[in-house]
């Protein structure tokens, strides 16, 4: 059996405001009574002070219920609709292991100075009945108006937790965990053995500080306790380094999935990162960040790197591929973005703008047409006709640029476009050339002195994808020497790391030149969208084995999960996937579904098998010669 023993659970003494859910029923209660009157905002602020104050100790428990249910405004047929909201804010640890509490009858009390009447039907849905839900009642006028707390309950009371443990009497070991003051109390006075301080929703200096354990998560009791959980590891567990400013919705997500996540603006160089990898599982970088063999060699923990951009050149990906690394990026997500730049720097560059524009910011009036074109029916040469190149083809098109292009591969001519057979053919042609090739090591320097003597005179020039396709001194002299009409550069062999280096270049200064830092992607959408994409695909591969997208793992693309699920990555040599199934076979595993895939260095199998089977098969499949990584997901 897979599943730790039942048997020896002790007794479980859980608070309902803030821990089982997320917030706190009073200030719900307050927000839906207060519909539509002015003054919701202040009096549910008022009352979330005061809830505040009780929790941390700052002011006596039996002040605070007080002061709170004096400003609170609620009627009894309030109650169902908060019953229905409460339902739906139940904290994610706690729902995410709901079969936990349907399987210890009896062990859970729900101990809670809130109200009886909407704990109850919340926590019926995990198992738990009134007998065990240990809470305050109203007290109601006769048109239904809740008017306050009924004195008698002992929880209304300064130290009632303490009391009504008291009078519970239970005999071996009691686990106490809640967010406030009040529950440390229980442990404080000798009637729990240990408190958990469940900082889920809220983290209480004063509570966290008492605590003989910090819960970030539900499932994070359950693992210590070696109890049965619906995760295999709690994500609490899994560091997650979100580098060079990933946007914040990125670092949300993450969080809302109970990962522990740390961001740094900048990008950080070898040595810095080599020294920050050490327990990180998860790496998120932009295009600055370089993910050596070096890196890897001291990444510890290392399961996915995610590059927040597209571009993966900075990425050693055969390496992480060799590591175990699954590496994944967001191929479309900011491709329009560098689409619309391209197309207004070649409008800009064709006026030139870069000249003028400083001008005027001096008081200087240069009003002329020399050098000055209209982009209609100009030969556009996109060199890279990938998922940038071709959708610029398309937008050129429509404001009347003539489209030719060249690319390595076979590519589907779109529109009008013109397939060039060499770069020759392009460069001698058009009017206006634009890089838009990947960063693979081959393509260094894949522009030099030959390439540019070969534009025609005046010919714009423009590099958005790569700083070290282009060779920049060759660039410069063909700019200085006049034979080229202008460049706009994005791209750079060598960028600050941060906004505080300054950035040097042989280009600044000269004629017509449009400089950018690297600001191709940088718009509030495609960094939205990265933002979203990027760590969609980690989690999925995270919790399902998912590879779909991954930029260097065979792409698997799975089914749902049935029972429990083997994910084993290895070296792709003869005879591994026989050795895994004759494990299987020798511990009588019975397998639901497996499913293969390799490439040149990796062979990456799933395995869904049933939940029942000896401890022992999860470290006779580490063992199997040839393995890389290997985890099992529940
Ligand atoms: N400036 C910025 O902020 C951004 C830059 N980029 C960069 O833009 C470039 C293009 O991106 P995507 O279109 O998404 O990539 P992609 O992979 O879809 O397209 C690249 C195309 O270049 C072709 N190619 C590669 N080497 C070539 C060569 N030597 N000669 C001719 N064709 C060659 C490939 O066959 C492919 O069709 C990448 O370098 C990427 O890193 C991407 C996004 C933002
Ligand atoms: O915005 C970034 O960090 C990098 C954009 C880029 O170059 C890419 O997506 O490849």
């Amino acid at each position: 059996m897979a599943s730790p023993p039942t048997a020896t659970l002790p007794y479980l003494i859980i608070d309902f405001d803030s821990t089982f859910t997320q917030v706190e029923g009073l200030d719900e209660l307050a927000d839906i009574a207060l519909t539509g009157d002015p003054s919701r905002e202040r009096i549910v602020g008022e009352i979330r002070a005061l809830t505040d104050l009780g929790m941390s100790g700052s002011i006596n428990f039996s002040e605070s219920l007080r002061r709170r249910l004096t400003l609170l405004p609620a009627r009894r047929e309030h109650l169902p609709l908060l019953v229905e909201r409460l339902k739906g804010k139940v904290s994610d640890s706690i729902r995410r292991n709901g079969d936990f509490f349907r399987q210890f009858p009896g062990r859970v009390y729900i101990v809670s100075s809130g109200f009886r009447e909407f704990i109850e039907p919340v926590v019926a849905d995990f198992g738990i009945t009134a007998d065990y839900v240990l809470a305050n009642t109203f007290t109601y006028d006769p048109e239904g108006r809740i008017t306050g707390f009924d004195p008698e309950n002992v929880l209304s009371r300064d130290g009632g937790k303490i009391e009504q443990l008291r009078r519970l009497d239970l005999t071996g070991d009691v686990y106490a965990l809640g967010d406030g003051y009040t529950d440390y109390q229980i442990r404080e006075a000798g009637l729990a053995n240990r408190f958990y301080a469940f900082t889920e929703n809220v983290a209480r200096e004063a509570v966290v500080a008492r605590a003989d354990e910090i819960l970030p998560s539900f499932d994070e009791f359950l693992y210590q306790n070696k109890l049965p959980m619906s995760l295999s590891y709690p994500k609490n567990r899994i560091r997650v380094l979100l580098l060079e400013n990933v946007e914040a919705s990125a670092e949300k997500l993450f969080r809302e999935e109970g990962y522990q996540v740390e961001k740094i603006a900048g990008g950080l160089d070898e040595d810095e990162l080599v020294e920050r990898i050490q327990g990180v599982s998860i790496l998120g970088i932009r295009s600055k960040t370089n993910v050596t063999q070096r890196v890897l060699d001291a990444a510890n923990r290392l399961i996915a790197v995610g590059a927040f951009c597209i571009g993966t050149n900075q990425i050693d990906l055969t390496g992480c591929m060799k590591k175990g690394v699954a590496v994944f990026n967001a191929p479309f997500s900011n491709t329009r973005s560098v689409v619309e730049l391209t197309l207004a720097e070649i409008i800009m560059l064709a006026r030139r703008i870069p000249e003028k524009n400083p001008k005027m910011h001096q008081g200087e009036w240069d009003k002329s047409a020399n050098g000055a074109f209209e982009i209609r029916g100009k030969k556009l040469g996109i060199i890279g006709y990938g998922n940038i190149g071709a959708q610029l083809s398309v937008v050129a098109e429509a404001v009347g640029l003539q489209v030719y292009y060249y690319d390595v591969a076979e590519k589907l001519q779109l529109g009008n476009a013109t397939k060039c057979r060499t770069l020759d053919e392009l460069l001698q042609q058009a009017d206006i050339v634009t890089l838009h090739i990947d960063g693979r090591p081959e393509n260094k320097n894949f522009i030099g002195a030959e390439h540019f003597a070969q534009m025609k005179p005046g010919t714009l020039f423009i590099n958005n994808a790569r700083g070290h396709v282009v060779d920049v001194p060759a660039l410069a002299d063909a700019l200085r020497s006049g034979h080229l009409g202008g460049a706009a550069i994005d791209v750079f062999p060598h960028e600050p790391k941060t906004n505080d280096e300054s950035f040097e270049s042989e280009l600044r200064g000269l004629p017509n030149v449009l400089l950018t830092p690297h600001i191709g992607g940088s718009t509030a959408e495609a960094q939205r969208n990265i933002a979203h994409f990027v760590p969609e695909r980690i989690m999925d591969y995270v919790n399902s084995g998912n590879t779909q997208q991954s930029v260097n793992f065979p792409n698997i693309q799975l089914p749902e999960q049935q029972a429990h699920r083997l994910i084993h990555i290895h070296a792709n040599v003869p005879g591994v996937l026989a050795r895994i199934n004759n494990v299987l076979a020798t511990r009588h595993v019975n397998i639901l579904g497996q499913y293969l895939k390799t490439n040149e260095h990796i062979g990456y199998v799933i395995t869904d098998i049933d939940k029942q089977y000896e401890p022992e098969l999860i470290d006779d499949l580490k063992q199997v010669e040839h393995t890389i990584k290997f985890r099992v997901l529940y």
